[in-house]
């Protein structure tokens, strides 16, 4: 029995993966459930048996009474706010000062809710809110049920990773469309929406709205040397990973990564409301270090409203 239920979990996975994240389903959805309600049928008689990478932890419905609250063993913290260039240029020439030769990587700045994931041995253990940066919200059986978020990662490492929660926009639409028929209120945007469903205490509601991640930090300490090996890291270990990035060696080469993303704003599947902007090289962001409350090696260029 357990090498069924190792079977059809590893399957039922491969399957799940083809379907959300490839788009590319290799079988029909009544194989899948054929082989999902076989899974559910043999774990429900073999509790003991169940994996922790199982696809049953992703819809099993559990109405929580609330959530409890989750202190953060490392803080973690936000960032500055730009909202010009001149501005911008006034924090690059900060960082030049310390950093004279400095490789920068842009990324864009998610519309949606700041997440942390908590790994022990490669299994997913506690998802939490950011919160204050300390005290956040434990979210872990929510988050399970986003699609795209790796109950068990290809290596069994401990790892505390940061990203952002987000409703797609077409999610975000159909959602929408549902509440009018109804007669509900719509969502303003698709990151109060998002935030609104990781708020849901019924995790099933959680499941069908079709949440997805981007994850961006490693919080816990850097096994690796630049912010662009983390993220390549992060698809190895089967995270989802922005794929709109740059690099920059000064602020044309950062400002023409932001008037691209301005372009590109309205192709996105997804809102963005920035870009941030990192110094790569991870032994510099720790000479630069930070400010009471936020990084000097990074900022957030936000864009006009
Ligand atoms: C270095 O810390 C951060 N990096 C980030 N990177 C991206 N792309 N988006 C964010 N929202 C973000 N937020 C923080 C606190």
């Amino acid at each position: 029995i357990e090498s069924r239920i190792k079977e059809l979990t590893e399957l039922l996975n491969k399957y799940a993966y083809e379907y959300y994240t490839l788009d590319r389903p290799s079988v029909e959805d009544d194989e899948y459930d054929r082989l999902y309600h076989e899974l559910v049928a043999l774990e429900s008689d073999n509790p003991q048996l169940i994996r922790a990478d199982s696809p049953t932890h992703r819809t099993g419905d559990v109405i929580l009474d609330g959530f409890e609250k989750f202190r953060h063993p490392y803080n973690l913290y936000s960032l500055g706010d730009v909202f010009s260039r001149e501005e911008l240029a006034v924090w690059e020439e900060r960082v030049r000062k310390d950093i004279p030769n400095p490789e920068y990587i842009c990324e864009l700045k998610i519309d949606g809710l700041s997440l942390s994931l908590y790994y022990e041995e490669g299994i997913l253990v506690t998802a939490a809110t950011r919160g204050d940066g300390l005290v956040g919200e434990n979210i872990t059986e929510n988050v399970k049920r986003i699609k795209d978020v790796p109950l068990q990662l290809s290596e069994p490492i401990d790892i505390v990773v940061r990203g952002e929660a987000y409703l797609p926009r077409t999610n975000f639409s159909k959602l929408n469309a549902e509440r009018e028929l109804e007669g509900l209120a719509a969502f303003a945007n698709p990151r109060n929406a998002a935030a609104g469903t990781l708020r849901q205490l019924d995790t099933k509601v959680v499941a069908k709205r079709g949440l997805a991640t981007f994850l961006y930090q490693e919080a816990s300490d850097a096994t690796n040397d630049t912010q662009e090996e983390v993220l390549e890291y992060f698809v190895r270990l089967g995270f989802q990973v922005n794929p709109v990035r740059k690099f920059a060696r000064n602020m044309d080469e950062i400002w023409e990564f932001i008037e691209q993303a301005t372009l590109l704003r309205d192709e996105l599947a997804y809102d963005i409301d920035g870009v941030v902007v990192k110094v790569n090289n991870l032994a510099q962001q720790e000479e630069l270090g930070f400010t009471v409350k936020a990084p000097r090696w990074a900022i957030a260029y936000k864009f006009p409203a």
